[in-house]
């Protein structure tokens, strides 16, 4: 009897301490969740890599050209460096595509407004170097254009800080759209996010720069009418139709007095498109120094591709192997007569040179 009831007690005894064990372990456990929360992290736990995109397809698909969707429906993302290297496949060469399917998920840092942005110009040469420059370990950006401050404006400022990859402290934040330089409302509203907000500018002869965008349009409507009918608003005259985007974007004095409504010219870095062919390596320098960052992008990432005709990176982010731009960069342009490109030059000539004037920067086009 004495050692039933012995036995009972004991046993009464022992539950009470497996039960105070058990209230101690979920308070250690429901701190450390606080504690990890607090430090931002709740938002970050790891999760497969494409429960973060919302459309992994089009991410992979993804180029500059076929940039017509919200860049939610793109999978906008944080630059993890799968991600990343995802959306490099897709602007950069497929056959040097790697086969191995990494998932890595990058977790630290926070979501900030881009402190530099590449605004333009459309065919300027924007995603060479956007993809240069994401080489720097100091610089995280957004593969896919965001267009928030021409299309996406009204999704408000944190639908557009969401887009951004994930900074540690001293890196930069970028992304590119070519389409802002030219768009009336965008210098007001990126001057609303950040007056700081450092610009570049991707420039390139604008004669070639309306082949170029020509090219794109044609490669996506065979049927479309010859350069010189849409550049033309009467052929016997030689009036150029102003009203023909692929002659507007190249105006270029014009989109950047109205910048200059809202930022001084040490905010704007003007990049030769030309010379960012010839001498990536030296125009990555300006680059570097003007974002305020160490010179770690040299002539030693670029190889020239004779097949190509485009310098090429030998170690891209993300990637061991060298790989050029994909098949929408670079791209052989229609012939057009030379009666047409000479007046066409004709008619830029004093633009280019208030443009010149402006920037205190002679780029050689005339
Ligand atoms: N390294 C390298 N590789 C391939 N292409 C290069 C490179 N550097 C500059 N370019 C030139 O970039 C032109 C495309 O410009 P963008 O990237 O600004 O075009 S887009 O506005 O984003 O569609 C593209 O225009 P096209 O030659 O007319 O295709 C190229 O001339």
């Amino acid at each position: 009897m004495g050692c039933s009831k012995w036995r009972a007690a004991f046993n009464f005894g022992h539950l009470k301490v497996q039960s105070k064990l058990s209230v101690f372990f979920t308070m250690i456990l429901l701190f450390t969740y606080l504690f990890y929360c607090l430090n931002g992290y709740c938002d970050s736990l790891p999760r497969p890599v494409y429960n973060q995109q919302t459309d992994p397809h089009n991410k992979i698909t993804f180029n500059d050209e076929q940039d017509k969707s919200s860049p939610e429906r793109r999978g906008a993302h944080n630059a993890s460096p799968a991600s990343v290297v995802r959306e490099q496949l897709s602007d950069l060469s497929r056959s040097d595509a790697p086969s191995n399917n990494i998932s890595i998920d990058n977790t630290f840092g926070s979501k900030k407004f881009p402190q530099a942005i590449i605004i333009g110009v459309k065919k300027g040469g924007t995603r060479a170097l956007l993809e240069f420059l994401r080489i720097h370990p100091d610089v995280r950006a957004v593969g896919a254009e965001p267009h928030f401050f021409d299309r996406f404006y009204d999704k408000g400022l944190e639908w557009y800080r969401n887009l951004m990859p994930r900074t540690l402290e001293g890196q930069i934040t970028m992304e590119k759209t070519p389409s802002y330089f030219i768009t009336k409302e965008a210098p007001r509203r990126v001057y609303t996010m950040s007056r700081h907000t450092k610009l570049i500018v991707v420039v390139r002869d604008p004669v070639t720069r309306a082949v170029s965008d020509y090219t794109q349009t044609l490669s996506k409507s065979p049927g479309l009418p010859s350069f010189q009918n849409l550049a033309f608003r009467n052929a016997t005259t030689g009036l150029i139709d102003t009203s023909w985007s692929a002659v507007r974007i190249g105006i270029y004095a014009k989109h950047l007095e109205n910048w200059l409504r809202y930022f001084p010219l040490s905010s704007f870095l003007f990049v030769s498109g030309e010379r960012l062919v010839t001498d990536p390596a030296g125009e990555m320098g300006r680059v570097q120094d003007f974002l305020g960052l160490k010179r770690v992008v040299t002539d030693k990432h670029f190889y020239f591709n004779q097949t190509k005709g485009f310098p090429c990176l030998k170690k891209p982010e993300g990637s061991s192997r060298p790989r050029c731009l994909g098949k929408s960069k670079g791209r052989l342009h229609p012939q057009i007569p030379s009666g047409v490109l000479l007046r066409l030059r004709d008619f830029y000539r004093p633009f280019n040179l208030k443009f010149y004037q402006m920037t205190s920067h002679d780029f050689g086009w005339d």
